[in-house]
C-alpha cells in the first residue's frame, strides 16, 4: 500500500504529517481544509521528497470529459483489475465487454515503468459547502481525479516518457475493447434536421476471420502482412511524405469472398466500416462532405464500383439517349435530370482519394470491390490510388481445405484426392463450395456432406461442359450465317459486275 511505502521511506515524521493531512481531508470543512492544506503543503515539500500529478476527470470553462483521464481509466483498468482490493463494476458504452472493472475511489495502486515504481490514486474532492456529511453516497457535484505520485529524481522519465507511454497503451486498450461499427451514409436531404447526421450506424458483429476465410495460404499471409504493415506505418509515411492510407481492390466472380475478406479486414485491423452508397449521392459536393466525416482508424468501402456510377466511361447507348433527349420537353427533362440521382463523377472521387482532403483524419483504408475489373477505368485502379488489387477466384484445394475445415471440422479424408482434381476440372466458388459442404439434415456425417460436394462439381462439370458446347455451336451458327451472307454479297456483286459487262457489249 501507498501509506506502508511511504512510512518505510520518509520516517515516521513525513508518516505523521501525511497522517494529520488525512483527516483534515477527510473530516473538515472544505474552507478549513483549504487553508490547512495549503501550510501542510509547504510544511511537507521540506521533507517530502515526492511529485504529484493530479488528472481530473472534467476540465476547460465547459467542463468537457478530459481525454487524458479517459485513457488512464482504461489504463488503470486494464492494469488494477488484478492488483486492485476495491473495484467499481460500470456498463460501459460502446464496450465489448459486458462489464467494466475500475478502482474504486480512494483505492491505490502501484505501477512500474522502466524499473521505477509510482503510484496511481483514485480520489475525489467535494465542493459540497456542507461541512459534514456522513452519506454513504459521494456529493451529486464530487470531482473525481487521478493522483500519479513519483519520486522527484525520477521526474524527467515519468513526466516525458511514462505518461505518454499510460495515454497511448489507454487509446490502444478503449480502441481494442471497442464494438466495431458499420456506417451507411443517408441521403442528403436528412442531413440537416434535428439530431440528424450524413452517417447512420449498427454495431457490426461478422463473425469473419483471416483465419476463416478460404483462400491460397501465401496469398492470405501477404494480405496480412500489408495491414500489418500499414497499421505500424504512422512514421514510415511520414518520412516518405505520403498520406497515410491504402486502397486495395478486390476483383473476382460473385461468391468469391469480397464482401468476407472486407469483414474479415474490419475485424483484424480492429477499424470501423464506412460502406458508402454512391448511388444516393448527389455530388462530388456532398461525396466530399461526408468523406470528410470519417474518421481515422476506419475502412471506406465502395462495393460494385463498376455499377454504382458512371465510373467506366462506357456510356450506355449515349447517342441513342441523346437522340430521345433532344425530343422532350424541357419541364420533364429537367425533372428527370433531378430523379436521376448522382452526379459524381469519376474525376470527384479520384479527387478525393488523391487529394489533401484525404489526408484528414489519416489512418485510412479504401476498398472498392468489382465484378468485372476490365470494366473499370485504369484511372482509377491504378498503383498508388488502389495500391493493391487483390482476385478473389473460384475455389482452390487450399481454399476448399480451409472451408471443410469450418464447416465440417476435418484437416483430411479420404475422399480429399477426388475433391482436388474435380476442383482443378471445374470452376466452383467458395460460396457454392460452402453451401455444400453444410449437412442437409441432422443425420449427414462428414462423408455425405463430401460426397454431396463431389455430386455438385459433377453437375456443374456437366453443366460447364453443355454451355461451352452450346456456346460453340452458337459461334458456329453465327459463322455459317456470315458465310452465307458474304457468299450473297459476293454473287450479288458477281452478278452487278457481270451486269455492267453486258451492259458496255
Ligand atoms: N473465400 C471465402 N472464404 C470463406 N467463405 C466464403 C468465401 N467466399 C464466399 N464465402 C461464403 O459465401 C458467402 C458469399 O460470399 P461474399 O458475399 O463474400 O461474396 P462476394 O465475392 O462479395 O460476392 P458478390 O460479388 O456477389 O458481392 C459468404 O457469406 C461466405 O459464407
Ligand atoms: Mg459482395
Amino acid at each position: 500500500m501507498m501509506m506502508g511505502e511511504l512510512w518505510q521511506q520518509t520516517g515516521s515524521l513525513m508518516a505523521t504529517i501525511v497522517f494529520v493531512y488525512t483527516v483534515f481531508e477527510k473530516f473538515f470543512p472544505p474552507n478549513l481544509r483549504d487553508r490547512v492544506q495549503s501550510y501542510t503543503h509547504k510544511l511537507t515539500s521540506h521533507f517530502y521528497p515526492y511529485i504529484q500529478i493530479t488528472f481530473p476527470e472534467f476540465t476547460g470553462e465547459r467542463l468537457k470529459r478530459s481525454e487524458a483521464y479517459t485513457c488512464i481509466q482504461t489504463y488503470l483498468s486494464a492494469n488494477s483489475s488484478h492488483t486492485a482490493k476495491r473495484l467499481k463494476a460500470e456498463v460501459v458504452r460502446d464496450s465489448q465487454k459486458p462489464l467494466v472493472l475500475s478502482m474504486d475511489d480512494n483505492e491505490e495502486i502501484t505501477d512500474e515503468f522502466n524499473g521505477v515504481k509510482v503510484w496511481w490514486a483514485a480520489s475525489k474532492t467535494s465542493t459540497n459547502s456542507q461541512p459534514f456529511s456522513f452519506s454513504y453516497y459521494p456529493p451529486p457535484d464530487a470531482k473525481r481525479y487521478y493522483k500519479l505520485t513519483f519520486h522527484k529524481s525520477h521526474r524527467d522519465l515519468i513526466t516525458l516518457s511514462y505518461i505518454h507511454y499510460v495515454l497511448q497503451e489507454g487509446k490502444e486498450i478503449a480502441s481494442k475493447n471497442r464494438q466495431l461499427k458499420l456506417y451507411t451514409n443517408n441521403p442528403s436531404s436528412g442531413w440537416y434536421g434535428y439530431k440528424s447526421t450524413k452517417w447512420s450506424h449498427v454495431i457490426f458483429e461478422h463473425p469473419a476471420s483471416f483465419e476463416t476465410l478460404a483462400m491460397e495460404e501465401k496469398k492470405k499471409e501477404e494480405i496480412i502482412k500489408d495491414l500489418e504493415k500499414f497499421k505500424g506505418g504512422k512514421e514510415y509515411y511520414a518520412k516518405i511524405g505520403k498520406a497515410w492510407k491504402r486502397g486495395y481492390l478486390l476483383y473476382g466472380p460473385p461468391g468469391t469472398g469480397k464482401s468476407t475478406m472486407i469483414a474479415a479486414m474490419a475485424n483484424f485491423m480492429n477499424y470501423d466500416l464506412y460502406d458508402l452508397e454512391l448511388t444516393a449521392v448527389k455530388d462530388n459536393t456532398e461525396l466530399r462532405k461526408l468523406l470528410i466525416e470519417t474518421p481515422s482508424k476506419s475502412i471506406i468501402v465502395i462495393e460494385d464500383i463498376d455499377c454504382s456510377l458512371d465510373l467506366t466511361g462506357q456510356r450506355k447507348k449515349k447517342k441513342e439517349k441523346e437522340e430521345d433527349e433532344d425530343q422532350k420537353d424541357p419541364m420533364k427533362r429537367a425533372q428527370e435530370e433531378e430523379n436521376k440521382g448522382s452526379k459524381v463523377t469519376l474525376s470527384g472521387l479520384l479527387n478525393f482519394i488523391d487529394g489533401i482532403w484525404s489526408a484528414c483524419g489519416g489512418e485510412r483504408i479504401i476498398i472498392f470491390t468489382t465484378n468485372f475489373i476490365d470494366k473499370l477505368d485504369p484511372a482509377l485502379i491504378r498503383r498508388g490510388r488502389m495500391d493493391k488489387h487483390i482476385e478473389l477466384s473460384y475455389c482452390g484445394f487450399e481454399a476448399f481445405k480451409v472451408l471443410a475445415k469450418n464447416y465440417l471440422d476435418v484437416e483430411s479424408h479420404g475422399l480429399f484426392p477426388v475433391i482436388e482434381r474435380k476442383l482443378v476440372e471445374t470452376d466452383m466458388t467458395p460460396a457454392d463450395v460452402a453451401e455444400n459442404l453444410m449437412p442437409k439434415s441432422v443425420d449427414e456425417g462428414v462423408e455425405d456432406c463430401l460426397l454431396n460436394l463431389i455430386k455438385a462439381l459433377e453437375i456443374a462439370k456437366e453443366e460447364e461442359a453443355a454451355k461451352k458446347a452450346q456456346e460453340e455451336a452458337r459461334k458456329k451458327e453465327e459463322e455459317d450465317e456470315k458465310e452465307v451472307k458474304d457468299k450473297e454479297v459476293k454473287n450479288n456483286e458477281k452478278a452487278s459486275d457481270d451486269v455492267k459487262e453486258n451492259g458496255f457489249h
